[in-house]
């Protein structure tokens, strides 16, 4: 068996106080669940190319600035996911879901109310523990 590992750039994108989530169609993997925007890599791309094009794609977003922040793999039963997480402090436009979805600005106070893929509970708390209020 080969394992083959899915090469994601997520972007984490950050203003003041709240996080941008857009929920995932019930269609696809790991659907109803709230997400950081992002998609996977594809050939030629480095990963900053890929999130400026996801983000694009996705919410309107044009990113003027993005940091690697960690990277996290996961195994679901059926896939394995490399999450290549980026920061996203710095940007323009205003965020609409241009694949119908729903977007939300969220403040990280109330980042415990979503429900997200499996995979993110590590992003999660390394959100709060840097980003949010004591
Ligand atoms: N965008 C995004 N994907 C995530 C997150 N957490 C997580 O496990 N994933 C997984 O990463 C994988 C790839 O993401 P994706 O479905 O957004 O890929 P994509 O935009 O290129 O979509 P496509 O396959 O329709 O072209 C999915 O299996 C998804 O379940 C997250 O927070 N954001
Ligand atoms: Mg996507």
């Amino acid at each position: 068996m080969t394992l083959k590992v899915v090469h994601v750039a997520v972007g984490v994108v950050l203003r003041q106080q709240q996080v941008l989530l857009a929920l995932r169609p019930d269609k696809l993997h790991q659907g109803g669940r709230w997400e950081f925007p992002g998609g996977k890599v594809e050939t030629g791309e480095t990963t900053s190319q890929a999130l400026a094009r996801e983000l694009k794609e996705e919410v309107d977003l044009d990113i003027a600035a993005s940091s690697p922040w960690f990277e996290l793999q996961y195994a679901y039963p059926e896939k394995t996911v490399l999450l290549d997480i980026h920061l996203v402090q710095e940007f323009e436009g205003e965020a609409i879901g241009l694949e119908g979805q729903p977007v939300r600005w969220v403040p990280l106070s109330e980042l415990h109310q979503y429900q997200f893929p499996d995979a993110n509970q590590p992003i999660l708390d390394k959100l709060l523990a840097e980003f949010g209020r004591p």
